[in-house]
């Protein structure tokens, strides 16, 4: 993903620290958690206590009632270890569930705030593995890998004292085990950490692939290119598979090191407590107890290394979380900014220069012009001339890189982002359906139009008739992305959609380009009232020669300027490149 238009601020929290900030929302929960961990721990601590109690002055003495007893208490710490690792768990589950469903809302409502720039450059496959693995990541470091952590501490330093207390010479023997196994997994956490990154990153590369053939998958199959779409999958799904291999294979380097310890201090501990026993020194209820404490001290040790890669990989997956969350919000409302609420009509472009982020060159270079009220504005040009540029900087989907852009003359970044939206109606040169019905979608901008309110807009976008031919009708339902509707179908939707809003400036960005010629110039035909009535402005970025001559006014583009301006007939006398747009375009009429 690409990073330029977001950044972190440097006096920001390491992310996991963040993410244990964010626990402060659960903090009952979190407490419970905690709390169990302790209570599980001490329950764990005392049962070798009760074995040697069992040894020492039961089985040794032939005291039946303290065997018995000490039997007792070790099914009653059975049922506490039991009760309280259901709390912990329980708790701890909770807990991240919470972040977690923190998190999730953060990141949506972040990227629905972002601005276009940021979407241009990033791809929608590594947000969507930001946005689902790496948040179960954070969640299962905070339900298991934290706990483990936690827990593993407090075992660690409440069973070294316990050792300590009981016989030191040995206990510092045994505990020669842990800054060794220490040192094991922190060479094993250096060699892997930056691995863990990898493979999040190499896990949304793999489902840019899934996603651009889902989308694709007409292009896919137009062009025969399953077996090339299969391989460059295959390729990154191998290279997936040697990372994590990679962090498998530094699993095994460590951990039958960690186990060698282990047993060789086991070995230690049997044959000098058991010569200290022999001396009279030891009981065997506590070599017994010392035992069972080594096997506490190394459960510890190795929780860590489990924990450690999952933390290593929450931390990476956190990292790549908050870089969304921190991404700058390149377009906001300036402070104090004003409501649009009102329009006349006079549109100011002054002096524009506009340059996409990460573009080498200008989009618009120097773009000026002034619209009357109810004007109906076309702009030409050849393609990549810059048409729906201009349309993209009048609602603030980028912000001009110099010059000015006004509405009754005030600048457009003195209105509130939400404001000055919902007041331009824009119909897109692609466009976006959502699953759910036709009515759904129609009324996407105002759920609550009547149905009334649908048809008639519907009517005009020259779609009520073909909707209303369908067995459900307005409740018909259409696919993920509009699936089961043809192009020019889908266009009407979009422009039946705007025209539901409440738009004063009407953007039309070669809105019927996949209509039939017919049907686009009744739909002309409806607009032309609409707009004039409704509309302050209307723009229309249009290829036809009908819509063109139609105009009060048309802005020829090219190459980012803004090359002539007027009406059909004044650039057809003025204007060799209007001339020649306009021969080209009689000419196709002439072939079809
Ligand atoms: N998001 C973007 N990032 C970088 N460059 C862009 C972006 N969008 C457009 N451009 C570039 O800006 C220039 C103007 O593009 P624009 O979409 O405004 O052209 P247009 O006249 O509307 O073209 P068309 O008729 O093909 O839709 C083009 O050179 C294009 O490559």
């Amino acid at each position: 993903m690409a990073r330029s238009p977001d950044f972190r601020e440097p006096s920001l929290p390491h992310p996991l620290q963040r993410v244990l900030g964010s626990l402060s929302a659960y903090r009952w929960t979190a407490i419970g958690a905690l709390f169990s961990t302790l209570l599980l721990t001490a329950a764990y601590a005392v049962t070798p206590q009760l074995f040697r109690w069992g040894i020492d002055a039961g089985i040794a003495q032939r005291n039946l009632r303290v065997v018995l007893y000490s039997a007792g208490w070790m099914v009653g710490a059975a049922i506490a270890r039991g009760l309280f690792n259901f709390g912990q768990s329980f708790w701890a589950e909770a807990a991240s569930q919470g972040v977690a469903y923190d998190l999730r809302n953060k990141i949506f409502s972040k990227i629905q705030n972002l601005s276009f720039s940021y979407h241009d450059q990033s791809q929608t496959s590594q947000l969507l593995t930001r946005v689902t693995s790496d948040i179960e990541q954070i969640r299962t470091f905070l339900s298991t890998s934290l706990m483990q952590v936690i827990s593993a501490i407090v075992t660690l330093v409440s069973v070294a004292v316990i050792l300590l207390l009981m016989n030191w010479r040995l206990a510092l023997i045994t505990l020669t085990v842990v800054p060794m196994a220490g040192w094991l997994m922190a060479q094993f956490l250096s060699k892997t950490s930056s691995l863990f990154g990898q493979v999040q990153q190499q896990l949304g590369d793999l489902n840019a692939v899934l996603q651009e053939n889902l989308f694709g998958v007409r292009v896919v199959k137009a062009f025969v290119r399953e077996s090339t779409e299969t391989a460059r999958y295959t390729t990154l799904n191998d290279a997936l598979v040697k990372t994590n291999m990679k962090t498998i294979r530094a699993i095994h380097d460590t951990f039958p090191f960690i186990f060698l310890l282990s047993n060789l201090v086991t070995v230690v501990v049997v044959g000098y407590g058991g010569a200290a026993v022999i001396g009279g020194r030891f009981s065997i209820g506590e070599l017994v107890a010392f035992n069972s404490y080594l096997l506490l001290i190394l459960q510890p040790i190795l929780l860590i290394g489990f924990a450690a890669p999952a933390i290593a990989q929450a931390a990476a997956s956190a990292e790549r979380v908050y870089e969304v969350v921190d991404a700058r919000i390149e377009i906001r409302d300036r402070p104090h900014a004003s409501l649009f609420d009102s329009c006349v009509g006079r549109i100011t472009f002054e002096h524009v220069f506009f340059r996409y982020p990460g573009a080498t060159t200008e989009a618009l270079k120097g773009v000026s012009f002034e619209t009357k009220p109810k004007e109906l504005i076309a702009i030409l040009g050849m393609t990549g001339s810059g048409k729906s540029t201009i349309m993209n900087l009048l609602p603030r989907f980028y912000d001009v890189t110099s010059g000015s852009i006004r509405i009754d003359g005030r600048d457009v970044r003195d209105f509130t982002l939400e404001s000055l939206r919902s007041h331009i109606g824009i119909v897109f040169q692609e466009t976006t359906l959502f699953s759910g019905t036709l009515y759904k979608n129609i009324a996407y901008a105002k759920p609550d139009a009547t149905l009334e309110e649908v048809i008639e807009v519907a009517k005009t976008a020259q779609m009520h008739d073909f909707i209303t031919s369908l067995p459900d009708g307005y409740e018909t339902i259409v696919g993920e992305r509009g699936v089961g509707l043809s192009g020019g179908q889908k266009q009407r939707i979009a422009i039946a959609r705007t025209l539901l809003t409440d738009y004063k400036i009407l953007i039309l960005d070669d809105s019927t380009s996949a209509v039939d010629a017919k049907t686009a110039a009744q739909i002309q035909t409806e607009l032309d009232n609409l707009m004039r009535q409704k509309a302050c402005t209307t723009f229309v970025i249009a290829q036809r020669i009908s819509t063109v001559q139609n105009a009060d006014r048309i802005l020829l583009m090219d190459k980012g300027r803004l090359v002539a301006q007027g009406t059909h007939e004044e650039l057809m006398f003025n204007s060799p490149l209007y001339g020649a747009i306009l021969e080209s375009q009689v000419k196709q009429k002439e072939r079809v």
